[in-house]
């Protein structure tokens, strides 16, 4: 077989301006499809919840997940302060609902868009999620604008049925099985 393969680098970015490196990593970022989560809060400062795509899996031993949140973020002191959240993964059934938690809508409203319970932490629980990590803050490392939280599951729930929530390109799609 004669196969021929060719690669370009389309566009060699300077990364000395800032502005333009904060664009070109956006728009790169743009290009890497993440599943959709919303990241939960409450206890004595507040309930409070946002959408959130910067979430991985850091452990099984014991198990951990990381989220990074944004400073500047109107959730951040209940987040920090309650020292709980829950990771609430997204089905394709759920676009509007992070659009809602994707920022500047009162806290009320996110929450009256869904049904919620409890596990373990008292951070809301959404009722048809596809899996929802119930965790403790346990350590924190400085990302500049973001705060990385080491977060310890303490409680599990998931359900079988459903497609994961994707974001890619600035748009949702669904995780759809390959062929
Ligand atoms: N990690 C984060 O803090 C994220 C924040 N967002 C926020 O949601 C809004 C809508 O986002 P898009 O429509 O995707 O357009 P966008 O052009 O602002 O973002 C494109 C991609 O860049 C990354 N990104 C955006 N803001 C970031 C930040 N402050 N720190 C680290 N990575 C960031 C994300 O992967 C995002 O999908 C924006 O205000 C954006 O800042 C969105 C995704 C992730
Ligand atoms: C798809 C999507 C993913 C996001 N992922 C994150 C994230 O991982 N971390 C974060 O701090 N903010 C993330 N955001 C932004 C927050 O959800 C929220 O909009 C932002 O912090 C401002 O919210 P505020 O109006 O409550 O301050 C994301 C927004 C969208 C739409």
């Amino acid at each position: 077989m004669n196969m021929k393969t060719s690669v370009a680098i389309e566009k060699a970015v300077p990364v000395a301006d800032p502005d333009i490196a904060r664009t070109e990593f956006r728009n790169a970022m743009a290009r890497m499809a993440a599943a959709v989560n919303i990241v939960t809060t409450n206890g004595p400062a507040g309930i409070a919840g946002f959408a959130a795509t910067a979430v991985c899996s850091v452990t099984d031993n014991p198990p951990t997940l990381l989220v990074c949140l944004n400073r500047g973020a109107s959730v951040h002191p209940a987040v920090m302060q309650n020292g709980v959240l829950c990771v609430n993964v997204l089905s394709e059934a759920h676009q509007d609902l992070s659009r809602l938690f994707g920022g500047k809508t009162p806290v009320a409203e996110r929450f009256a868009g869904a049904s919620w319970s409890e596990l373990s932490t008292g951070a809301p629980v959404l009722e048809d999620a596809l899996v929802s990590f119930d965790c403790r803050i346990v350590r924190q490392a400085d990302g500049g604008t973001h705060d990385i939280l080491l977060c310890e599951v303490d409680a599990i729930r998931q359900r079988d049925e459903g497609q994961g929530l994707i974001y890619f390109d600035r748009t949702y799609h669904s995780a759809g099985r390959a062929e």
